[in-house]
């Protein structure tokens, strides 16, 4: 995915973005950071079609196929937890298409083989947020975009969150772009951290991490420069 000199503006009265270039590294995860308001959410609504650029253009692969977690996990009240995920294999053509076992089996290994045929109101919200992960991998996505998808869960959950993540990620290695205000997060998940700063929204830091592919481990003083300009 490729965000190529884009200009953005909500109305006449800001410009988010002016002339701003950024292109995901395929098959990682790059985690986006920034003071709140930078415009890490438009950047997110810009990639998946849900806001269109002034100028400028965001490319994708004709073969991409997205998935998306949000803040919130946004499952179906009236569906079980399988039939929540099924219902993303029904409307995919992707490979799975039709067959049970795919979703269940991801399913048990989210740690939710005993909740399948629960509802989201019978489930805690880590659960709900694991049904929502499944659910993004279930169809085998070239891309996924995720808004702070952990940032309601309880610091022992938000890492088994994380674990969780990484282990379906490595499968098949979707290019991820995650926004988190977490630089603990960031530095446990990102291949790549790009910061946002200034008005309109620059690249003002771009570093490889250690999480998800094993870059530069960060002395405390580096990560102390990170939290001062990330807002975090
Ligand atoms: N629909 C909209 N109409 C007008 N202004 C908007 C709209 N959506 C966002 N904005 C403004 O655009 C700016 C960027 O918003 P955005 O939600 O992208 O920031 P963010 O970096 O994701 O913030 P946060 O970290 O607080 O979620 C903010 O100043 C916000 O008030």
């Amino acid at each position: 995915m490729r965000f190529d000199r884009i200009t953005m503006n909500y109305g006449k009265r800001r410009t988010i973005f002016a002339d701003f270039s950024l292109e995901l590294t395929e098959g990682q995860i790059t985690c986006v950071m920034g003071a709140s308001g930078i415009g890490k959410t438009t950047l997110l609504r810009l990639a998946l079609g849900l806001e269109r650029p002034a100028y400028g253009a965001v490319h994708l692969r004709a073969d991409a196929c997205i998935g998306c977690v949000f803040q919130e996990p946004r499952l179906l009240p009236g569906k079980t937890v399988l039939e929540n995920v099924q219902w993303v294999l029904e409307r995919s053509d992707r490979p799975g298409k039709g067959t049970d076992g795919k979703a269940l089996d991801l399913l048990k290994e989210a740690g939710l083989a005993h909740a399948v045929s629960d509802y989201p109101d019978q489930l805690s919200g880590g659960m709900k947020q694991r049904v929502s992960l499944v659910r993004a991998f279930v169809s085998d996505p070239t891309l996924l975009i995720m808004d702070e998808p952990f940032q309601s869960l309880d610091a022992a959950a938000k890492k088994d969150m994380q674990t969780l993540l990484l282990r379906l990620w490595h499968k098949k290695k979707p290019t991820v772009l995650l926004v988190t205000h977490d630089l603990e997060e960031a530095l446990a998940l990102g291949s790549r951290i790009v910061v946002l700063g200034g008005s309109p929204a620059e690249i003002v830091e771009d570093i490889k991490a250690a999480g998800s592919a094993g870059g530069p481990q960060f002395s405390p003083p580096d990560k102390l420069k990170l939290e001062q300009m990330s807002g975090a």
